[in-house]
């Protein structure tokens, strides 16, 4: 009955709220004491994706503390390079690192035991859409094909994605398929977690600003689009979030080439500019995360921005990328409070 009433849904609907909802990315992480006591107990970060119990934990922390408007699944990108048997490992200190892929591993990719390796993230979401609040909604999600094939190829986080975009030059034909192998999988992925109880989802393409234009139309623009265009062919009621971190000016056209309801703003995204794209439809963002860390006037004067640019179109509220672990909570409340003291 409260689901007439989750706030981000009316707003991926089209609809203006006064104030905007706000959620935010990573908002369950390393910031939160209560996460790092979870995630010292759960072994290794894999197993705390896997373990719906731990999973469904840290993803309320921060809806007890916060009572944000939505939760996000608490998973992560690199769950589909796992489920296709990639070796995916998080150490301490280095980030994600999996086996690299080449030509012929990317011709041997099978997506056979995908959905069964994926089964405990679709407990999570059925479990957390009974344990949240009504009005809470429940975002799934997934990473876009161009930024999961970039940990692939690399095997590692890079500052730039050199090794994709010289795969990509060096062998279109390979890099092809696996942007399309990913786009598929990712798709019934996305389904899935509709249908274990997820209102809507995010598409999370982090590198896309690292791409040219005739690059971005190819391998992140297209990509999305054969994923929502999936989705939707088979859940016509889905709502779907696009963002396209760093993607500048080419985000003009990204909602028309994708098909997303709403589009995600990195925080060097101009306001004059977000609010153009935002006659197009609802946008999402884009503080930037250091003003949180900054608190204070800054973390003030850039809500106000946000809002006075953006608060009367349909708007989302969050931040242009994840909270860093240096936020403090307390800045987080305060955060919350002068959006939701808006007028
Ligand atoms: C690129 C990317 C990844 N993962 C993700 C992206 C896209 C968004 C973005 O750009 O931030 C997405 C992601 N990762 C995580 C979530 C959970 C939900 C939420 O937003 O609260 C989500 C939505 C948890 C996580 N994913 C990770 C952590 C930290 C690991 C830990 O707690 O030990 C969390 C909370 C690990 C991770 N996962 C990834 C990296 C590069 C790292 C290491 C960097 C880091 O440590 O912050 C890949």
């Amino acid at each position: 009955m409260d689901e007439t009433r989750r706030k981000v849904m009316e707003v991926l609907n089209g609809k203006c709220l006064t104030p905007p909802p706000i959620w935010l990315m990573r908002q369950a992480g390393r910031y939160l004491p209560e996460y790092r006591q979870t995630r010292a107990v759960a072994g290794s970060f894999l197993d705390l994706c896997y373990t719906p119990e731990l999973a469904v934990e840290v993803t309320l922390q921060p809806i007890r503390r916060y009572a944000f408007d939505a939760a996000i699944l608490f998973s992560d990108i690199l769950v589909i390079p796992d489920a296709l048997h990639r070796n995916v490992r998080f150490e301490e200190g280095h980030g994600p690192r999996m086996d690299p892929i080449d030509e012929d591993g990317i011709k041997g990719l099978d997506a056979g035991g995908v959905s069964r390796h994926l089964a405990p993230v679709f407990e999570t979401v059925t479990r957390l859409r009974r344990e949240l609040p009504g009005e809470t909604t429940l975002l799934g999600f997934c990473g876009a094909p161009w930024t999961v094939a970039t940990y692939m190829i690399a095997g590692h986080g890079t500052p730039d994605q050199a090794p994709a975009r010289l795969f990509a030059y060096r062998h279109p034909q390979a890099f092809d398929r696996l942007l399309g192998f990913l786009a598929d999988v990712s798709a019934d992925y996305l389904v899935a977690q509709l249908d274990a109880g997820a209102d809507a989802v995010q598409i999370f393409d982090s590198w896309a600003g690292v791409l040219g234009e005739d690059e971005f139309a190819r391998f992140a623009a297209e990509p999305v689009r054969r994923i929502i265009a999936s989705v939707r062919a088979r859940r016509p009621s889905a709502r779907i979030i696009a963002f396209a971190k760093g993607a500048g000016t080419l985000l003009k056209t990204y909602r028309q080439a994708t098909g997303a309801d709403a589009i995600g703003l990195d925080w060097t995204v101009p306001l004059s500019f977000a609010a153009e794209l935002q006659k197009d439809g609802p946008v999402q963002g884009n503080l930037d995360p250091m003003r949180v860390v900054a608190a204070g006037q800054a973390m003030e004067s850039g809500v106000d921005r946000i809002l006075d640019a953006l608060g009367n179109g349909p708007l989302i509220f969050n931040l242009g990328h994840g909270i860093t672990p240096d936020a403090d909570p307390a800045n987080v409340a305060a955060l919350v409070s002068r959006v939701r003291g808006y007028r």
